[in-house]
């Protein structure tokens, strides 16, 4: 069964995986699995059984099945590529058939739902060692974070695991169900916070941003990047690491806390304490990192380099106040999160996050001018209006664990954006692959 290739050492010949789910991740797993010799059993929904046993068709080990049940009873290794919100509908299903002795995990963003629903279903003659890796399906997942759950394992059955999902050449991380919740929540629920309520901000003025000056700066294009980068997944992915995280509620109430009191302060005009709490908050998170005090997570010359146009005497570069990064910063603060600690679990896409909002509270001159334009300049008033609504709307959603609402918000904006996400995924992934050689340059130092 080995391929050329083929990764599969002495004694694993027969070890077969099985993946239940064919989406965007189930389909990455699959393929790159196969690639270096791995057998694989797969399905998706029943009905897609025929369009995915085409696609397929005697090719790269994959063999797909009809159902959940088929790939369970036959596999060592079976992994859940499904919905997090359904995470424990399916694992009901098809949990119990699965091979006695098998290990089985599961790839939802969201660790909590997904142990509890393998622990009321499983067997209890099958091993847990679950799995999250920590970027998109478009991303490489060479040197990207591959967090492992031992759950209900021995060792060996880790190993096995770590064996199988080597060929990835990721970093793995390993951590409990609960420690994987927290650091997600509190890096990705926060800044996802963030960008979704920039977009919904815009999409609320029906502006497209990029379309508003001549000249548009480095910061503000990464930011506009990035929530379009969001906005083009599907909406599950974000709704599901919000919702049912249970530390991500805390997160995300209080970035729309933070957004509230900051954009009060605006409004009075209250520049002093406006800047004592931004000052607070930035020594509290930044104040004790070393990777802040060594180097950049993005270099200023990232930054100019995504800039548009060019800023002429009649379209000057116009100062903004960046509320949605100050309220980062005042969420992390409020909530004694230093984002830094978590930078082994960082998702590509996060580092990004971290590193434009590390760029303007690392430049004193501009955060100054940042905080002088929020309360002098009232152009920005009516978009921070929106900022707040938004803010605060994701918050109350998330609160109530609406996936419904969550949904429609989502897509509603997601509309509006999607004739710029292929041009914008052009730029993320270039954005993406100069903050990796950065952090990779840093890494080689740091071993020096
Ligand atoms: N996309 C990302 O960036 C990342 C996602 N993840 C997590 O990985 C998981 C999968 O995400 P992703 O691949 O992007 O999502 P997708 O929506 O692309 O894939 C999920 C697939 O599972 C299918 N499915 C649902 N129920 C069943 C069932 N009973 N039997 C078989 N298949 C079923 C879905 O079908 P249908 O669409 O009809 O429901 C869909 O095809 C999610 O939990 C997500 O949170 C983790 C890391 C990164
Ligand atoms: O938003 C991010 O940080 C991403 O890089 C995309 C992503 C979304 C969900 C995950 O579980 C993992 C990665």
């Amino acid at each position: 069964m080995a391929s050329a290739q083929s990764s599969v050492p002495a004694g694993m010949e027969n070890f077969t995986v099985g993946l239940i789910g064919m989406g965007d991740m189930g389909r990455m797993y699959a393929e790159r699995l196969s690639e270096a010799g791995w057998r694989i059993l797969a399905c998706d929904r029943e009905d897609r059984y025929d369009s995915l046993k085409e696609k397929y068709n005697g090719k790269k080990n994959i063999e797909i099945l009809r159902n959940g049940h088929l790939v369970s009873r036959a596999s060592d290794y079976i992994i859940y590529s499904v919905e997090a919100a359904f995470i424990d509908r399916v694992i009901a299903q098809y949990g119990p058939s699965t091979k006695m002795g098998a290990i089985v995990g599961g790839q939802t963003s969201c660790k909590s739902p997904e142990i509890e629903a393998f622990e009321a279903h499983l067997p209890s003659d099958v091993y847990i060692v679950s799995c999250h890796s920590l970027h998109g399906p478009g991303v490489d997942p060479q040197n990207q974070p591959l967090v492992l759950i031992q759950h209900r394992a021995p060792d060996e059955a880790l190993r096995k695991v770590e064996i199988v999902l080597s060929c990835l050449k990721s970093k793995y991380v390993h951590l409990t169900a609960q420690e994987h919740d927290r650091i997600t929540a509190d890096t990705q629920a926060v800044t996802h916070a963030a960008f979704l309520s920039m977009g919904k901000a815009w999409h609320a003025n029906r502006q497209y941003p990029w379309e508003l000056s001549r000249y548009v700066g480095g910061i503000e294009n990464v930011k506009m990047n990035i929530m379009l980068r969001i906005y083009s997944q599907k909406w599950h992915v974000y709704a599901g690491l919000a919702i049912l995280n249970p530390e991500a509620r805390k997160q995300v109430s209080q970035y729309a806390k933070s957004t509230t009191e900051l954009y009060k302060l605006m409004l009075e005009g209250n520049f002093d304490d406006l800047k004592a709490r931004i000052y607070g908050a930035r020594d509290r998170v930044f104040g004790a990192s070393k990777s802040w005090a060594s180097r950049p997570l993005l270099e200023p010359s990232i930054l100019t380099a995504f800039s548009l146009g060019t800023p002429t005497p009649e379209e000057p570069a116009r100062p903004n106040n960046h509320l949605s990064l100050l309220a980062m910063v005042d969420c992390w603060a409020a909530l004694g999160i230093v984002p830094y600690d978590h930078m082994l679990c960082s998702t590509p896409l996060f580092r990004l996050r971290l590193g434009v909002t590390e760029h303007l509270f690392r430049n004193t001159e501009m955060l100054d001018e940042t905080l002088r334009t929020a309360v002098d300049d009232k152009r920005y008033r009516s978009d921070d209006l929106e900022f707040t609504f938004a803010a605060r709307g994701w918050a109350e959603c998330v609160t109530l664990g609406h996936f419904e609402t969550w949904e429609k918000r989502f897509v509603s904006t997601q509309e509006f954006f999607q004739p710029r996400f292929a041009d914008a995924k052009k730029v993320g992934d270039e954005m993406m692959k100069k903050v990796q050689a950065s952090m990779d340059e840093a890494l080689k130092m740091e071993d020096k």
